[in-house]
């Protein structure tokens, strides 16, 4: 096991300030408590999970268990930290802080679903087995580190799911994110979630997604003229006479006399630099007067010299409407020249879209092939955080259960086996949770589900086949992580298959089916007998 962060092997945290001291003071002070009283390496078992699904929504993805894995192998409080704990808590005695120097995971499991799975309210994600004050104050790091990337992960799937399969889903947020941290994670969740790259360079480069990127309306601004290109050549050939030759022809009938000449100055200084990356950003000063016929001066005139435009971005206005305004003159323009691809040229639109404009532009229609989502999709703004909890459920073999008022906050108590049972072509029917030592269910075996608060809600589920959940994906006395972590790619597709998989009517925007989640009888009866235990009776008078 690692003594300091320099000597870690293998997965360390991508941020550096993901670290054991990267926790809430009250974890500290428990753990000092704990250790005080001498209960420090008692069993705890602790459960990771959320209550209700974000979005308003039926489901969620499970992201952020690699990053997990990564603080887990380089979990320990560094001399520095630990000086900075003793000026914190002075009349604590000495040997805790010999203790907490020495400390890691090397005694801690965890048991968790495979990272890009559908998950469900009251499934533990995440169950962290150790000695208590280890597993307590592994608490805020894990909460942090899969709170933020699965609800990402979900928001990139609800805009997939409103955007189509066919669309090209970009990620623009880096501008406009929580920090650098927030947007690195909103590049590599949003790609895991269905996006199909980002904007965000170091994204590309430390995490392996894709980047894509159009230009700037300060690129257009700063031409005024085609007096500021100096060289007008591309392919040895005057790309600038050539331009010019269509700008003085009508295209699609609109443009000549009325476009503007530093816009299609930019646009040519920009194919020359990028002749088979060519995208214009159209909406500088009129997208239909002269935003599109500038563009297709300039595509018309890289095709002549053999290379293909990519397309144009919208990034204001009616995207609707623009957008087959658009599509209408790209068609005209492929008549008129005969160059078929114009027809098909890609739309980028881009500014402040949301679920609900996707879902608005798909009723109204339009002829979008790109979105490029920054704002909506980093900060989360329909719901900016998801409420992962993390409960003590077992201690030394014991299992503990926490009480409330509100029902849907009693924990599910002791350690249990999560199972999701699969009906005909793979469709998961529900997801049922067992206590520790009950036989697992079995294809073709009836199995009683119980909801775990509503006694008359139960079922009778014969699975054709039966999926375990959890894996143990930590043995801190078997060397740590017990696989290699899947690339991006992987979860990606697993993302993807999870979404196939699932019956559709749960990942519909409106009214969308819940997803049951439930107990064994063994595990209902085991729960309701403790409530009953722990629940003080009221005196009434
Ligand atoms: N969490 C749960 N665990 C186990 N059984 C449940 C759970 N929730 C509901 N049930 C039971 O599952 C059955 C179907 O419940 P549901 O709420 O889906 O009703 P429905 O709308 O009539 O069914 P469906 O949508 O499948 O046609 C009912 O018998 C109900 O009691
Ligand atoms: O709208 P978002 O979903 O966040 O997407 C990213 C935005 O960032 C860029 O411009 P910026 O917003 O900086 O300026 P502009 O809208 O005034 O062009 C881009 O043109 C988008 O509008
Ligand atoms: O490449 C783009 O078009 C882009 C990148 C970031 C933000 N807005 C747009
Ligand atoms: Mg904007």
């Amino acid at each position: 096991m690692p003594t300091s962060r320099e000597d870690v092997k293998g997965l360390v945290p991508l941020n550096i300030l993901v670290s054991a001291l990267l926790t809430d003071m009250y974890q500290i002070t428990m753990s000092y408590a704990y250790w005080k009283a001498g209960r420090h390496n008692e069993n705890a078992v602790f459960d990771l999970f959320f209550r209700k699904c974000p979005f308003k929504g039926q489901f969620a993805i499970f992201a952020g268990l690699s990053e997990v894995i990564a603080l887990m192998n380089s979990f320990t409080f560094s001399p520095s930290d630990i000086a900075y704990l003793r000026t914190v808590l002075p009349h604590c005695e000495e040997a805790f802080f010999d203790w907490l120097g020495q400390l890691d995971c090397r005694n801690v499991r965890l048991y968790a679903l495979e990272e890009g799975s559908l998950c469900f309210p009251r499934i533990p994600l995440i169950r962290v087995e150790g000695p208590l004050a280890v597993a307590q104050l592994l608490e805020t790091p894990l909460l942090n580190l899969i709170n933020y990337p699965s609800l990402i992960a979900t928001n990139a799937a609800r805009l997939r799911l409103a955007a189509g399969a066919d669309k090209t889903l970009l990620e623009f947020g880096l501008r406009r994110a929580q920090g650098p941290d927030g947007a690195l994670s909103a590049s590599r969740y949003s790609y895991i979630g269905g996006f199909n790259g980002t904007s965000n360079v170091l994204a590309g480069k430390l995490i392996g997604v894709d980047i894509r990127g159009t230009h700037a309306h300060a690129f257009v601004q700063s031409y005024t003229s085609f007096e500021q290109i100096k060289d007008p050549t591309l392919d040895g050939k005057d790309f600038v006479a050539i331009v010019k030759g269509y700008r003085d022809r009508p295209v699609c009938g609109k443009g000549s006399g009325s476009s503007n000449d530093g816009e299609l100055a930019a646009f040519t200084a920009y194919a020359q630099a990028f002749p088979d990356g060519f995208v214009a950003l159209v909406d500088t000063y009129d997208t239909l007067q002269s935003g599109v016929p500038n563009f297709l001066c300039v595509a018309l005139a890289l095709d002549d010299l053999g290379h293909r435009a990519l397309g144009c971005r919208l990034d204001s206005g009616d995207l609707s409407y623009l957008s087959q305004e658009v599509r209408k003159m790209t068609t005209e323009a492929a008549k008129t020249f005969n160059r078929p691809f114009l027809a098909t040229t890609n739309i980028v639109a881009s500014n402040d879209i949301n679920e609900e404009s996707l879902h608005y532009l798909a009723d109204q229609g339009h002829a979008i092939d790109t979105f490029g989502i920054g704002t909506n999709l980093v900060t989360c703004q329909a719901q900016p955080a998801l409420g992962c909890v993390y409960k003590l459920v077992s201690i030394e073999g014991v299992p503990r259960i926490k009480l409330s008022q509100t029902t849907s906050k009693i924990t599910i108590p002791g350690r249990k086996a999560v199972y999701r049972l699969l009906g005909a072509d793979r469709v998961p029917i529900l997801d049922i949770m067992l206590k520790d030592g009950e036989e697992p269910p079995q294809p073709g075996v009836p199995i009683l589900a119980r909801h775990p608060f509503v006694a008359t809600k139960r079922a009778r589920v014969t699975p054709t086949q039966v999926v375990r959940l959890q894996e143990m994906v930590w043995d801190g006395q078997a060397g740590g992580a017990t696989s290699d972590m899947p690339t991006i790619h992987e979860v990606r597709a697993t993302v993807a298959k999870g979404l196939k998989e699932i019956r559709q009517d749960t990942l519909q925007r409106l009214n969308p089916t819940p997803y049951k989640v439930s107990v064994s009888e063994g595990l209902h009866d085991f729960l309701h007998s403790l409530w009953e235990k722990e629940a003080p009776i009221r005196e009434l008078s």
